[in-house]
């Protein structure tokens, strides 16, 4: 069977657990691009062509309403592509090289290799004349080897991550072939202009091709590379998330009572403050942590009735960065725990496991302030969902400049993660603001938030795309 619409992405909308007498269940993975996706099925059926995660060839995923296309991965392709050119290679190389990226020719003819099954299952997948969407770093040569392959086929790529400027970018070995793949779409989008931008300048300065100069806009204004064949759209579209729905989930008696019994249990603090983050060295996790070390030591914040839980879904712990990143988290926890903590109440706790969708929405519900502190991310929806959940006009938001959230909440507490005294001067007017000044920012973040949702994301890059 084919479907009019595909989605292709590197995971599939699951996650693998295997009981203890070997019975196997299929949930939802945690993940920004999982959560962004699932809803656009909601309103058209389709496919879904990805990775199942694991790399158990006899694997059969299947979740409600999406016809899905698993990719198998063999462990060593899972070390050279996903672990080694994807997350040691382009991740750190988008996100302003805040590890040094690794160029190895090995990776790169793997990367090549599995982008190439990625685009032949999406051509089987598609019907005649579909419209196929492909997300994300990890396969940006699939636009140009799916046109080949399906000439027939409207392809969309959509990148989640920041896209680097040219000083940044033209390090990369293969940076005429990665622009060239993207090229093979009709319709390439960013979050932020900013990203459109460069992406525009590196056509024309790399390619040399027939690029627009004009500033791109918000699903507005967009730009063009002209090829000998066909034009190609650049644009820029903010993703956010199921707004409404994650107000309603979390505005039960349920989440409410469990809110109230999480503050209970970590011993009715006056202030509660809240991190949730994949643990990535990109999520500024050090940053925050260390800006309470300070807090706690020249006495701004009472380690005697403030507590911070940290909740850190472990991620990519085969990449040598992310267990350093670990390893500076964990020491710090435990130090400034050994320092202002007593036995019984230590300032910080720590999770290094996801929580259940519920817990986690009981946590935003409870949290005074969410301390989001990235030092790059290219949206960021943890900070949507927290505002999503606010509708008691409750809470504060910490946001760091480094967010693509950034650009449309300008209303939250906003800091430089680089600088120490913007980083503490934020998270303590956050706290210590009055009732007024904190509910008149939180009115306005989730106005912003409640009506620029994941329907409009979609919407529009699809219809930009077919229009
Ligand atoms: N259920 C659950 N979801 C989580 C947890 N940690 C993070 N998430 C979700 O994972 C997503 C993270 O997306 P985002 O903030 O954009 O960062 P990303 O990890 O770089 O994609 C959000 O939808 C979070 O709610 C967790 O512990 N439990
Ligand atoms: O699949 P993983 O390697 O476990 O990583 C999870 C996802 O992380 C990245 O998320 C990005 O997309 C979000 C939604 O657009 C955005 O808010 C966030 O800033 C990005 O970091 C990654 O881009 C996804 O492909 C991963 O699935």
């Amino acid at each position: 069977m084919t479907a009019d619409f595909v989605v292709v992405a590197n995971r599939l909308p699951v996650n693998k657990q295997t009981a203890a007498d070997g019975t196997v269940t299929w949930t939802r993975a945690p993940g920004g691009l999982v959560t962004a996706l699932a809803p656009v099925f909601d309103s058209q059926p389709g496919a879904w062509v990805g990775w199942t995660g694991s790399t158990d060839a006899d694997d059969r995923p299947h979740v409600d309403g999406i016809d899905i296309h698993a990719v198998p991965l063999s462990a060593a392709e899972v070390e050279d592509y996903y672990e080694g050119f994807s997350n040691s290679t382009l991740w750190p190389l988008y996100h302003d090289v805040l590890v040094k990226p690794e160029y190895r020719a090995d990776w790169w003819d793997v990367y090549v290799e599995v982008n190439r099954r990625f685009a032949a299952a999406a051509a089987a997948a598609a019907s005649p004349g579909a419209t196929v969407w492909v997300q994300d770093y990890q396969l940006q040569l699939v636009p140009a080897m799916l046109r080949q392959d399906r000439p027939d086929l409207k392809i969309g790529f959509f990148l989640h991550i920041p896209f680097p400027p040219y000083e940044l970018f033209s390090q990369l070995p293969w940076r005429r072939e990665i622009l060239e793949g993207l090229l093979g779409a009709d319709l390439i989008g960013f979050h932020l202009p900013g990203g459109a931008q460069n992406f525009l300048t590196l056509a024309r300065r790399i390619l040399g091709a027939d690029a627009s100069t004009g500033p791109v806009g918000v699903r507005t204004d967009f730009g063009t590379v002209a090829l000998s064949d066909r034009t190609v759209r650049v644009g820029s579209f903010p993703i956010s998330i199921d707004s409404a729905s994650v107000a309603a989930q979390s505005s039960t008696d349920a989440v409410a009572q469990r809110a109230a019994a999480i503050r209970e249990e970590l011993g009715d603090p006056k202030t509660l403050l809240l991190g949730v983050d994949r643990l990535d060295y990109t999520k500024g996790i050090d940053v925050r942590v260390q800006a309470l070390q300070r807090l706690f030591a020249d006495g701004r914040l009472d380690p005697a009735d403030t507590v911070f839980v940290q909740l850190a879904s472990p991620s990519r712990e085969n990449v040598e960065s992310y267990a350093r990143l670990r390893d500076l988290v964990e020491r710090t926890v435990a130090h400034i725990n050994g320092t202002y903590g007593t036995a019984a109440a230590p300032p910080i706790r720590y999770l290094l496991q996801p929580v259940p969708r519920d817990e986690l929405l009981a946590y935003f519900v409870a949290a005074d302030a969410t301390l989001v502190t990235p030092l790059r991310d290219g949206m960021n929806l943890v900070t949507k969902e927290y505002i999503a959940c606010r509708d008691d006009l409750g809470g504060a938001l910490v946001l760091s400049e480094f967010t693509g959230a950034a650009m449309e909440l300008s209303d939250a507490y906003l800091m430089n993660p680089y600088d120490p005294v913007s980083t503490d001067a934020a998270i303590v007017a956050a706290v210590t603001d009055d009732d007024a000044e904190r509910r008149r920012r939180m009115t306005l973040l989730r106005d912003q938030v409640m009506n620029n949702d994941v329907d409009q994301w979609a919407r529009s890059f699809l219809q930009t795309l077919k229009s």
